[in-house]
């Protein structure tokens, strides 16, 4: 479905110096400096698969779909997309994928859902059952029905997600790229949006999913990818994330009173940290052993506990344990 070598893309930048003087320099002799955003990614991706395709920020993400989407060409290597080159054909591209990003909306901003739904079967040239049916199985999953007759701006953010996901799926493509497709969701609606992903590559369909959200990629994905810098620096099972990252919690409390004890004896497993005061500390446990309120009752014994937040792992910590070689052997690069 989807096949790069060599994929590269390198920005040219104008160099300016600052000010008048430096604008006026550059008419005179224009300097441009280059930016390798994407730096010789090979990727292959069969169909069915969903895969994660994570990184930091500026990693070189966004830059990857682009070129998949053919809004991009690269600079050096090749790609195809369900056997076709994405910038020498755009059109032909775009029946075959669907794009979602997440912080941008493909709804017509004054018009009812329905008929944005109606304009983009017209321009996908849906048969009229094959449309209905589409919206049927909409409806089923993400509640589509009750969105239909809303103006696109009276949505709130997780309705809007619904509704950009059916009109990203419409024309039902063989491959989907979604860029952060549960940003600043609530708990139910980023689990709506994750088990109607799943039930899409239960049918066949390919998912490139971009996220900073490790529940996403958890729950959604087989297989991640991590890039940083522009180049791959890990390509293998997700299982591995799941076991050893995705269980991580990092529990904050404050305290009434100064900690002056050892949580491991009393939790077995569990690692704590001093914050930046006596009353401050911080518990890192696995939540497949633990329940937060366990530890919360745990500490609360001993001093009580006046304020808590729960940190999930990031991005960022994958990435460093990809690193560390603690998700396996990285694919390229060297360790920084
Ligand atoms: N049109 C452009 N011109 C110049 N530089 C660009 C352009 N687009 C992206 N870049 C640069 O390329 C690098 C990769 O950007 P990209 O948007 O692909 O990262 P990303 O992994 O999607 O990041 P984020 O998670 O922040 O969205 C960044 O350093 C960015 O500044």
């Amino acid at each position: 479905m989807i096949e790069a070598r060599g994929l590269t893309k390198t920005f040219r930048m104008p160099d300016k110096r600052p000010g008048l003087t430096g604008s006026l320099r550059h008419l005179v002799r224009p300097r441009h400096r280059s930016h390798t955003a994407v730096d010789g990614i090979d990727l292959t991706v069969v169909a069915g698969e969903a895969v994660a395709y994570v990184g930091p920020n500026g990693a070189g993400k966004s830059t990857t779909v682009k070129l998949l989407t053919g809004i991009l060409q690269p600079t050096a290597g090749q790609i195809e997309v369900c056997g076709i080159v994405p910038h020498r054909h755009r059109f032909a591209n775009a029946r075959n994928i669907g794009v979602l990003f997440g912080q941008r909306s493909q709804l017509w901003w004054d018009l009812q859902v329905r008929d944005s739904l109606s304009l983009l079967r017209d321009i996908h040239r849906i048969p009229r059952r094959r449309y209905e049916e589409r919206l049927a199985e909409f409806d089923a999953l993400l509640g589509l029905g009750e969105l239909l007759p809303v103006v696109a701006r009276r949505l709130s953010l997780g309705q809007r997600m619904r509704a950009d996901l059916a009109a990203a799926l419409l024309h039902s493509p063989s491959v989907v790229f979604l860029d952060e497709p549960t940003i600043g969701l609530d708990i139910i609606a980023r689990q709506a949006v994750r088990d109607f992903l799943r039930s899409q590559c239960r049918g066949g369909t390919t998912v490139l999913l971009t996220t900073h959200d490790i529940g996403d990629i958890e729950q959604v994905c087989q297989r991640l990818v991590i890039i940083d810098g522009g180049r791959v620096i890990f390509d293998g099972p997700i299982d591995v994330v799941r076991e050893q990252v995705a269980r991580q919690r990092t529990l904050h409390l404050t305290l009434d009173a100064d900690w002056a004890g050892s949580l491991d004896t009393d939790l077995p497993g569990t690692h704590l940290s001093p914050g930046t005061s006596p009353r401050h500390i911080s518990i890192a446990f696995d939540h497949a052993t633990y329940g937060a309120g366990e530890i919360v009752a745990a500490v609360a014994a001993r001093a009580p506990v006046v304020d808590l937040r729960i940190d999930e792992p990031s991005i960022e910590d994958v990435v460093r344990r990809a690193y560390a070689g603690e998700l396996g052997r990285p694919t390229s690069a060297t360790p920084a």
